[in-house]
């Protein structure tokens, strides 16, 4: 399947009263692709996320998911195709549901093996009976995430899937990912987050988003650099990748800190 357009932007962009805050864009990804998409408050990363998941139309311009143009498909046929993980659905789920509950109910068995792997390879097996509202914060990222890929998407959307997690459970769900995405027969995917330390192993591709326009995008080692990170953030930032994991801190002052009678 690699090769194959999975998404296409071509002049989109959103306006919200007087003000673009959005594009215009022009973007695509390929099947095999695992992008991360970055930028600081208020660049319009949430924007994108929801144009992507179909909730958001654009004021203009064309948006193709999985060679369906949007305006002109039934948007809850190309929504079963897309898995996703965040704040768009986190409402989703009534807090009474059982974890596994509704898969029970409504699958047949091979359904159900292949929900029990999920919740097994993101470490939530044994919260298969509890109802989702019973669970913390951390548990809940790995259930959606377990439930957003039981329908075997064609394109995963995670929208800060580690936000709110301390630092034990996001390293986990970094690590449980990683094997997920080793898979070939994984899905192409698109990560939002604020952090660069949240970025998993196996990403191919960055985009960083400034004042809603594409600051810098293409393979992530290209585009994830203290050059571009300074740019964007407006400071003096440094850059670390350990080979499979991306670090940054702020560039220490030029005056060093003097303490009182040294
Ligand atoms: N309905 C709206 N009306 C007016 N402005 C809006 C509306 N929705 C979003 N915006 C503005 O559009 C810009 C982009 O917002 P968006 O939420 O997409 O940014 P973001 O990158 O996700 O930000 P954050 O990192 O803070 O979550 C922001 O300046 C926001 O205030």
């Amino acid at each position: 399947m690699s090769g194959q357009t999975v998404l296409e932007l071509r002049d989109v962009s959103v306006r919200r009263g007087q003000r673009t805050i959005l594009g215009p864009l022009n973007f695509s990804i390929t099947a095999g692709e695992r992008w991360v998409v970055l930028g600081p408050n208020g660049a319009g990363k949430s924007t994108l996320i929801q144009i992507l998941a179909t909730r958001t139309f654009p004021t203009t311009g064309t948006v193709s998911i999985l060679d369906k143009t949007m305006g002109r498909v039934d948007l809850f046929e190309l929504r079963t195709r897309i898995g996703i993980c965040g704040a768009l659905v986190a409402e989703d789920i009534p807090y009474e549901e059982k974890v596994l509950g509704r898969w029970n109910e409504a699958y047949d068995l091979w359904d159900e093996s292949r929900a029990v792997a999920l919740l097994t390879t993101f470490g939530v097996r044994d919260l298969a009976d509890r109802e989702y509202g019973t669970l913390s914060e951390g548990e809940r990222k790995r259930v959606q995430i377990s439930r957003a890929l039981m329908a075997d998407p064609e394109l995963l959307l995670l929208d800060e899937p580690a936000a709110g997690l301390d630092l034990g459970g996001r390293e986990d769900l970094l690590k449980r990912f990683l094997i997920f995405a080793s898979d070939p027969a994984a899905p192409a995917s698109i990560l939002v987050t604020h952090h660069i330390e949240e970025i998993p192993s196996g990403t191919t591709h960055a985009l960083i988003l400034k004042e809603g326009q594409i600051a810098v995008s293409g393979p992530i080692r290209d585009v994830i650099t203290s050059e571009h990170m300074s740019a964007v953030f407006e400071l003096p930032m440094e850059v670390s990748f350990d080979g499979s994991r991306f670090f940054a801190r702020a560039r220490q002052l030029a005056t060093p800190f003097r303490t009182t009678g040294a």
